[in-house]
């Protein structure tokens, strides 16, 4: 066989779920959930174990399955950029052949219940949708981070109020111009924080403990169905681009913020034989193919100069 060398490994625990209650303490009946699916995984001094059989230096998937769990019960991990460096500083700290970490965490969407007149009750849940919240940090012995905080499958849809023509035509080309037509998408937006600004991943404490975190994802959300909504949307591409550089405008502290929408296709029903008029009534969802369309936006450095 001839020699070989590792290049690259990284290994830990995907998949780890739990739910947390959290009690008011003036009002135990008074509650929060959250239900979160956590991934971590490990870089580091590792390499014996998959060069030479040697497990000495694997911590086990399963440790590191229970410690999500242990500091789940004891650390406060509201909001999950909170947890993800709590976790991240818990690794590098206990075991010194770790070099770095990425902690993941998708926390799911239980919206409070409320009366009819609009007061929430105490400790009552409703799923509206498959919606995810969404921390992802990378974190090195070095100090270096980057946390990227999101949102995804929040699936949207308008059924007026987008175009798409003056694209480029060619040999190729069978799409038909329109003024008018449906516009569909599950967002996945991220929003990646600024590690120079903020300095040491201590900050995201900071960030946490101010609501920073929580009004830039309340922000991030309601820019992206808003200009969903307003806008008499040109395309895909530049409705993002809006949403992105409204965001970056209102959340200081972010540095890029990126969309990843697929555009998932309702095309009219030809009712021609039978000597119909379609005026944009039945459409027919489209399984697939889908567009993709995904875009990184910053702020203009240059323009400043
Ligand atoms: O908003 C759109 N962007 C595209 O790039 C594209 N391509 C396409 O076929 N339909 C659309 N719609």
């Amino acid at each position: 066989m001839a020699p070989t060398v590792l290049t690259a490994s990284t290994y830990g625990k995907d998949n780890v779920k739990f739910l947390k209650v959290k009690k008011d303490p003036s009002n135990p009946q008074k509650q929060e959930v959250m239900e979160a699916t956590v991934k971590i995984l490990l870089t580091g001094d590792f390499d014996i174990s998959y060069t030479k059989a040697d497990n000495s230096p694997i911590v086990p998937t399963d440790t590191v399955k229970n410690t999500i769990l242990v500091e789940a019960k004891t650390f406060d991990i509201w909001p999950i950029e909170r947890f993800a460096a709590h976790l991240a500083e818990h690794f590098i700290k206990k075991y010194s052949h770790v070099s770095g970490i990425d902690v993941t965490i998708h926390q799911h969407r239980w919206s409070r219940i409320t009366k009819e007149d609009g007061t929430p009750y105490d400790h009552s849940f409703l799923k509206d949708g498959e919606e995810l919240r969404v921390a992802s940090l990378n974190y090195k012995r070095n100090g270096d981070f980057v946390l990227t905080s999101g949102l995804k499958d929040l699936t949207v849809l308008k059924s007026t109020g987008s175009m798409f023509y003056g694209f480029h035509d060619c040999d190729y080309t069978t799409l038909i111009p329109v003024t008018d037509r449906i516009l569909s998408t599950d967002v996945d937006a991220a929003w990646e924080w600024d590690s120079k600004k903020l300095g040491s991943i201590k900050a995201i404490y900071g960030l946490a403990e101010s609501g920073a975190i929580d009004a830039a994802f309340k922000h991030a959300r309601q820019v992206t169905l808003d200009l969903f909504a307003i806008e008499n949307s040109p395309s895909v591409q530049a409705t993002m681009y809006n949403m992105a550089s409204k965001i970056l405008s209102l959340v200081p502290q972010v540095r890029t913020v990126s969309y990843s929408l697929p555009n998932k296709h309702y095309f009219l029903i030809d009712y021609k034989w039978k000597g119909l008029k379609n005026d944009n009534e039945v459409f027919y969802p489209s399984p697939h193919p889908n567009g993709l369309i995904k875009c990184t936006v910053a702020r203009d450095i240059k323009a400043k100069l």
